[in-house]
This record gives C-alpha cells, sequence and structure tokens, in this order.
C-alpha cells in the first residue's frame, strides 16, 4: 500500500516510520524534511529509514492508498483543504486526531471513507530527522457511522504488522468520547498547574478533579457514552484514577503543548463537551472556566508580540 503522512510530527512520524517498513510511504509537511529519518524505539534502538517527503504545496502526482491526517486537531480542517482538490474521489482517510471537534465535520466533508483513529501510542518528536517511539500502545480504528468495516480490519492488519498493535471496532465515536473524557479530566489541570499528571493524586488537586468527574460523568451519560467498566461517575472515576496511575510520571500532551508555547487541543477536548452540556441543560462551570483560561491564553499567543 502507499500511505500519505499528513503532518508529520511525533504520531506522524511514529506512524510513518513504523509502516516504512513494509510500504511506500510519502511524509507530507509544511516544510521540506529530511528523507533520512530516524525512529528511536521504546528499546533505545535507532531504525534508520528513507522514505518519501512532500510538501503539502507541491503535493506528489501518485495516488494514494490511504491518506493519514495526523496534525494537532486545530490543524486538520486545514490541512485537509489543501489536500481535498488534489486526491481523486475515493480515497480513504485516517483520522488520528485526539477530542471530537475535525471527525464529524471531516466525516461529511472528504469524498471518500473516513476512517477515525485513538492511540494509546506515544512519540515526541527529537528534530526534524528524528522521532522516539516512548512506549507501546493500541490502537482502535473505525467509522463514524460504523461503515468500511473491511477497509479499518485492512489498516489494523497493515498497521498491526508494521509493529502498531490495531483492531477495528465499531463504536469508535463511544472510544473517542472515553478518551476526551480522560483528556478533559486530566490534561487542562495539569497544564494550568504545570504538573506531572501522578501531582493530581495529592491535595489540592484531587478534589479538582472529582468535580469535574462530577461534571463529566451526567454529560456522558446524557450524550449515550458508558465508561468501559462500572457504571456513571464510579465507573468515569475509576477509568480516570487508574490512566492517572499508569501515568502519573507523564507530563499530559497539554502541558507539554503550554510549556513550549504551541496552541493547545482545549477546542477539541472542552468544546464538545460544554456544548452537550448546553444541549442537555446541564451546568459545567469547571470545564468552562478551563475552556475560558485555554482560549484567552490562546488569543494571547495569537496577538504580535511587539517590539521594535
Ligand atoms: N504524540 C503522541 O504520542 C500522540 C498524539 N495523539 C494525537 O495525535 C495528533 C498529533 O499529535 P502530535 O503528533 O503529538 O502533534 P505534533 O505537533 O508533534 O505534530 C503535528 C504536525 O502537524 C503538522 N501540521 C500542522 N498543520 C499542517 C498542515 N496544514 N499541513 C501539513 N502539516 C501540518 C505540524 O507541522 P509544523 O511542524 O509545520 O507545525 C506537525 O508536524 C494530536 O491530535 C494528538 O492529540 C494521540 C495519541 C498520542
Ligand atoms: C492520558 C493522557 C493525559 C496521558 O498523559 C494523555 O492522553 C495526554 O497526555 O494527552
Amino acid at each position: 500500500m502507499r500511505h500519505w503522512i499528513v503532518g508529520p510530527g511525533a504520531l506522524g512520524r511514529l506512524v510513518a516510520l513504523r509502516l516504512a517498513g513494509t510500504a511506500e510511504v510519502t511524509l507530507i509537511a509544511r516544510r521540506t524534511l529530511p528523507a533520512e529519518q530516524t525512529l528511536i524505539t521504546p528499546a533505545h534502538a535507532a531504525l534508520v529509514f528513507r522514505v518519501g517527503v512532500a510538501r503539502i504545496d507541491a503535493l506528489p502526482s501518485t495516488i494514494p492508498d490511504a491518506v493519514h491526517l495526523t496534525t494537532k486537531a486545530h490543524g486538520a480542517e486545514a490541512a485537509h483543504d489543501a489536500l481535498a482538490d488534489h486526491l481523486p474521489d475515493g480515497v480513504p482517510l485516517v483520522l488520528w486526531q485526539n477530542g471530537f471537534a475535525c471527525q464529524p465535520r471531516l466525516s461529511e466533508r472528504h469524498a471518500g471513507p473516513v476512517l477515525c483513529a485513538t492511540t494509546t501510542e506515544g512519540a515526541h518528536v527529537q528534530d526534524d530527522a528524528r522521532v522516539t517511539h516512548a512506549g507501546h500502545g493500541h490502537t482502535f480504528l473505525g467509522s463514524l457511522d460504523d461503515r468500511h468495516r473491511a477497509l479499518a480490519a485492512q489498516l489494523a492488519d497493515v498497521l498491526s504488522s508494521a509493529g502498531l498493535p490495531a483492531e477495528a471496532v465499531d463504536d469508535i465515536r463511544r472510544r473517542l468520547w472515553r478518551k476526551l473524557a480522560v483528556n478533559a479530566a486530566i490534561n487542562p489541570l495539569v497544564a494550568r498547574f504545570g504538573i506531572r499528571n501522578g501531582e493530581l493524586r495529592d491535595a489540592p488537586f484531587r478534589p479538582r478533579v472529582e468535580a469535574l468527574l462530577a461534571e463529566l460523568a451526567p454529560i456522558l451519560s446524557a450524550e449515550g457514552i458508558a465508561p468501559p467498566h462500572g457504571e456513571g461517575i464510579t465507573g468515569w472515576r475509576r477509568l480516570v484514577w487508574q490512566v492517572v496511575e499508569a501515568t502519573a510520571a507523564n507530563r499530559a500532551s497539554m502541558l507539554q503543548d503550554v510549556q513550549a508555547g504551541r496552541l493547545t487541543e482545549h477546542e477539541a477536548i472542552l468544546a464538545p463537551l460544554l456544548a452537550a452540556a448546553k444541549r442537555h441543560g446541564l451546568a459545567a462551570p469547571g470545564l468552562a472556566d478551563h475552556l475560558a483560561a485555554l482560549r484567552a491564553r490562546a488569543d494571547a499567543l495569537a496577538q504580535p508580540t511587539g517590539g521594535c
């Protein structure tokens, strides 16, 4: 298969370099990247690959069998806009973003099958030629309307054979919302207070997580999203604290974005929850406060810095 990976950051290059062992891969970027790319494995091996590279404003004339969109959530639609006119109808699109913002819109808009992926793989960029696969995880793939099952199964096999264990599922919407719920309970807090995930277990943060859980549980229930184990707030509490425990030493993605001066994925994670709260007439002051603070930060980032 010929894969285009659009958005060659941490996750994009992880997917690209894992696939490069068994398939033809082109990294599509906003700037020219080196064709020689190194993947540092979780066992600290350095694997060197040569991949195709192209700029998004000068796309290759060959037609891919699948396009993987691996930008941040807020970049996905612009990247898709830049691609759409150059792709014939029917080319499958795989959306790897967290949250639940671009997925329904691009599932409508793309002229071909759209699969969403949610993954617990972990990766970070070292530089333009090196990416670290920080920890193994698992990937679920499916379409929002539970179509394209054969395609999801085929791509799951391709990813699994390439070293990224994946499975096709018929409930990707629920899985995306579960991840979004966990991210909403953890990410804004750790990002605002500059703490590692494990510090949420301690005062004064523990009650803040519990307060967010008390807002999240009724919203998710009204949306028909059940936790993986248990029911209602008990199930969500169990899931969130399990993730906090398992990732105690991590700096969450939103904290890393804040520390690096980048835009966070707050719109994709918090805005869908607040829209759902509004639809169901539910109060969510804690989530709203986080969204307002992160929007204010995003506005400040967008301001020209001045100077002479
Ligand atoms: N990293 C991880 O371990 C995981 C990430 N995810 C999710 O995957 C998504 C990607 O995350 P991550 O890889 O960490 O993010 P990064 O910021 O590392 O990568 C995003 C990439 O997208 C590129 N990009 C943005 N806009 C465009 C565009 N219009 N055309 C082409 N390229 C573009 C950026 O390029 P530029 O350098 O030019 O800005 C950058 O290379 C997020 O939604 C994240 O939540 C999910 C699970 C794990
Ligand atoms: C689960 C969590 C919070 C782990 O850090 C994560 O997904 C993230 O960092 O975005």
